[in-house]
């Protein structure tokens, strides 16, 4: 079977296409015919443009689309500031909340699973782990472990500092977006886009998962090189929603998040009122389950890049400011190999995430679902003493590996700092991670010259 075999049904339908322009009405005829402004819009519906790039932007880059909505976004009272959940202990808004207290070290990191967070809404359980640069200046990203307990009420989120590819690890994600709804189990994921507002419901219990925001650019496909025109994630299997709107007049809080900083109003309307749209810009979802894995047929272990989902380049064509990167099921074939991921130092920042089952290179056991690792810039890491042992020595036979499992890597880079929650709030932090996993490492050489 292609896909994940999900015990939930999706309830919704979807619009596919990675980059595809998409329309889509809620009411036949909310879409004006032939131009974007009219003097007065379908059913008098206010039209409304969101930008998801400069104006002038290469038409290739270029991304926005036209809302024909209830109430224009810009029917609302001020913002005030309030305190996010990821702010640093003394409140202060000088720096980005969170980013004027990253510590950068080399250490080799690995936590055990993050908590669920009792009681709290999706907003309120995200727990910013690490990050670089600055969402004020749009360079940079950040990483965040979420969870929560609770459903977000008449209330809707939206992040001015960049995109968030969303992974969920436990709970299922029930996400009306100004867009269109969209749900999303694990082993599936979810990009929402800078500005889009959204709330996140918890159909099945508690939720828990990982965040990579980006602050600069969109998530693209990777070039498939010589692979040709097909395979690793392939456009059809991108999910858009299809407008759907509601008509509710009860005050609703929004929250902002922007410059690293939150925000709310209260307005006194749904800002779900979006009853067709079109355009490039959009929030969508990915089943892990369909991404075409390649690798070698003859042999060693080439690059992780292979696994590449989604990327976001920077200015400097080949590195990326951050790759979402998975490791699923696949065979391992290659004859005269030492196959598990070799021993290394990178010059960009690796850090990983286990969705479900095992990851081939942690036999000595210590990397779980829902908990973490980092090796940052030059941080040598690699498989672990177990590990190496086990597969130096194995039968090469071809050999199916990650069954049921799927692990992730964002790989980024830049040198990844640490919030003081990341380090050591959370309190999951493994202190016996290098003695566990490399120290145990035995001398195998045979000097000929002795
Ligand atoms: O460090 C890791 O486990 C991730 C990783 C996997 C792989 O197959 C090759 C390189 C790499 O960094
Ligand atoms: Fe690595």
């Amino acid at each position: 079977m292609v896909g994940s075999n999900f015990t939930t049904k999706d309830p919704y339908k979807y619009q596919v296409g990675f980059n595809s322009y998409h329309e889509t009405e809620a009411i036949e005829g909310a879409l004006p015919v032939g131009q974007n402004s009219p003097q007065e819009a379908p059913y008098g519906l206010y039209s409304e443009k969101l930008s998801g790039t400069a104006f002038t932007a290469p038409r290739h880059e270029n991304k926005q689309s036209w809302l024909y909505r209830v109430i224009p976004g810009a029917s609302h009272p001020n913002p005030e500031s309030v305190k996010a959940p990821w702010a640093s202990s003394d409140g202060s808004n000088k720096a980005p909340a969170g980013f004027d207290e990253l510590q950068y070290v080399p250490n080799q990191l690995r936590w055990d699973p993050f908590d669920v967070v009792e009681s709290e809404t999706f907003v309120d359980g995200l727990r910013l782990v690490s990050a670089s640069g600055d969402p004020r200046v749009k360079k940079g990203l950040a990483i965040y472990a979420y969870g929560a307990s609770k459903s977000m009420g008449n209330e809707a989120f939206y992040n001015a500092d960049g995109d968030f590819l969303i992974v969920p690890q436990q709970g299922e994600l029930d996400i009306q977006t100004e867009l269109g709804n969209l749900y999303v189990r694990p082993q599936e994921i979810v990009v929402i886009p800078r500005g889009i507002r959204y709330k996140v419901k918890l159909p099945s219990g508690p939720i828990r998962g990982y965040i990579l925001e980006v602050f600069s650019g969109h998530f693209e496909l990777p070039e498939l090189g010589p692979i040709g025109s097909n395979c690793l994630a392939n456009a059809r299997d991108f999910q858009a929603p299809v407008a759907a709107f509601e008509e509710n007049d009860e005050p609703h809080k929004i929250l902002g998040k922007f410059g690293g900083n939150l925000f709310q109003y209260t307005q006194n309307h749904s800002p779900f009122d979006v009853v067709g749209w079109h355009g490039l810009y959009y929030p969508y979802k990915y089943d892990l389950g369909k991404f075409n894995t390649i690798g070698s047929v003859s042999f060693d272990h080439p690059d992780p890049s292979i696994f590449t989902v989604l990327t976001v380049q920077s200015e400097h064509v080949g590195t990326a400011i951050a790759d979402f990167v998975i490791f699923p099921p696949r065979w391992l074939v290659q004859e005269h190999t030492f196959r598990p991921p070799w021993f290394h130092r990178n010059t960009m920042a690796e850090f990983m995430g286990l969705i479900c089952g095992n990851y081939d290179a942690k036999e000595g056991g210590g990397f779980v679902p829902g908990g973490a690792s980092l090796h940052n810039v030059m941080s040598s890491h690699g498989p672990d003493a177990a590990t190496y042992e086990k597969a130096s020595k194995a039968d090469l036979k071809p050999q199916k590996v990650g069954t049921g499992s799927i692990a992730f890597m964002f790989e980024t880079s830049l040198m990844l700092g640490l919030t003081t929650y990341g380090l050591t709030e959370c309190n999951k932090v493994q202190s016996t991670y290098n003695e566990h996993s490399w120290l145990p490492i035995k001398k195998h050489f045979v000097n000929p010259q002795k």
